[in-house]
């Protein structure tokens, strides 16, 4: 992509209103405008990133078996009223009236409409387990939206719901979930724990919360210092085996890590060696549930048995808060100077900056780096525009692009071009063909 064709609204000052370094850099890089309080316009940047980490997602939730749908935002107050959630939800729920006065809502999560989807279809066991979910945009109507896109009003969540003929094969489908959310969150370059919670207004009596060590977390967090180092890597994991999947499951949560709405010090005390207990704050990108028939029971999700009875089934919802994300993964990985991101959720995987824009050479130059680039399958933002060196630099530094490629008169001469790693600010010079080959 040239950037003199592209819309990147950088912005040269912090925003005032900004008050942690994702918000600021959000802002800063052109990412997200905001229209009102704790709701967004995704400017091309951000949603750039907003579609790799939903691409992600989706492909570690397909890889589990779990299927995709979409369903609507704006939802039936009836449906509500039969899990009986209508009032309980409280203020937090958009409520209105259409044109004929029947009363509606925007979701904040889909439980009761994808229970009465599962039973306008689903009457036998033959159909068990099915599991559906969506990415879809949620509203809660926050009473203080703020850090940006980390508490927004309006915001992009992937929800997923388990229905299953026996409690022992719902609490697979959990352990499922939380395999394939350590997966997710490693593919994007975080480390995100999961830790026992409370339920809230979801209910249930098990749920796992996922959370990312900032200081900037809403949550506060108590856990091993062994906990972090856990990584699931590249490791074949078959979703079917269910040995397989509850014993990464132990191994992930064995150790002690609680938010402080679970927190037990002594607990804390009598597992935790002193010199691994850690106290610190977590941004909860995800949650997972487990709370059987509370909805189908409700709702008269009903199926009939191998031997004839007539059952609700066993259900959990799980969520990923993929917009939250964004402001998680920049909390992680920023410096002064702006965004660093990692190489599996970059909007473009390689800056190139011209350093004599209008000079034949290296115009030339960087057009075939380009093109190179793209055979490659790489995805590259190059600097075109009549711009001083430095204001490029700044530019590919604030919006964190992971490598950058500079191309100026004198390297050409030599037959080389520098290749700087924006993580570690080390440069080399090298081919452009070696530069293309180190990126891929
Ligand atoms: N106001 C918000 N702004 C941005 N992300 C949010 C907000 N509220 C929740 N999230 C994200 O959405 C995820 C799931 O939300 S939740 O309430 O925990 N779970 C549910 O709604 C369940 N129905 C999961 S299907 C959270 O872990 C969090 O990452």
């Amino acid at each position: 992509m040239r950037l003199s064709r592209y819309f990147l609204p950088v912005l040269k000052e912090n925003p005032s209103e900004a008050q942690i370094a994702s918000h600021r850099l959000m802002l800063r890089a052109g990412m997200i405008k905001q229209e009102s309080a704790g709701i967004y316009a995704w400017l091309p940047l951000g949603y750039k990133v907003l579609r790799r980490l939903a691409q992600i997602v989706h492909e570690e939730q397909e890889r589990a078996g779990h299927i995709p749908l979409l369903m609507p935002t704006l939802q039936s107050a009836d449906l509500w009223r039969e899990s009986g959630r209508y009032d309980a939800y409280g203020p937090e729920m958009l409520r209105f009236k259409d044109r004929h006065d029947r009363e509606m809502l925007y979701g904040p999560t889909n439980e009761e409409m994808i229970t009465d989807i599962f039973r306008t279809y689903v009457s036998s066991y033959k159909d068990l387990p099915v599991t559906l979910y969506q990415i879809q945009w949620k509203f809660r109507d926050e009473i203080r939206p703020r850090f940006g896109v980390m508490r927004g009003r309006e915001f992009y969540m992937k929800d997923g719901y388990n229905f299953d003929l026996t409690r022992e094969d719902a609490l697979h489908a959990y352990n499922r979930h939380m395999v394939s959310y350590l997966r997710t969150y490693e593919r994007m370059g975080l480390t995100a724990i999961p830790m026992r919670a409370d339920s809230g207004p979801i209910g249930g009596d098990n749920t796992h919360e996922f959370l990312v060590l900032a200081q900037t977390g809403e949550s506060e967090v108590f856990y091993d210092a062994r906990v972090p180092e856990l990584k699931l890597g590249e490791r074949a994991v078959d979703y079917d085996d269910r040995e397989q999947v509850a014993g990464i499951c132990k191994e992930f949560t064995t150790l002690y890590a609680r938010t402080d709405e679970t927190h037990d010090v002594k607990v804390f005390e009598d597992q935790v060696p002193e010199e691994h207990r850690r106290v610190g704050r977590g941004i909860e990108v995800g949650q997972i549930f487990y709370f059987g028939t509370k909805y189908s029971e409700a709702m008269g999700a009903v199926v009939t048995t191998p031997d004839g009875r007539k059952v609700p089934v066993e259900m959990g919802s799980h969520g990923i808060g993929v917009s939250r994300l964004i402001g998680a993964l920049i909390e992680a990985n920023h410096d002064e100077k702006g965004i660093i991101w990692p190489e599996g959720v970059t909007p473009f995987h390689v800056g190139i900056v011209n350093l004599k824009q209008g000079d034949s050479a290296t115009d030339a130059a960087c057009d075939s780096i380009h093109a190179a680039l793209v055979a490659a399958g790489l995805d590259p933002l190059y600097d075109d525009r009549d711009e001083r060196a430095g204001s490029k630099f700044a530019t590919m530094d604030l919006i964190g692009l992971p490598w950058r490629i500079t191309v100026g008169p004198r390297g050409l001469a030599n037959n080389v071009v520098e290749l700087t790693s924006r993580r570690t600010g080390k440069s080399e010079e090298m081919s452009a063909a070696a530069a293309v080959a180190r990126i891929k």
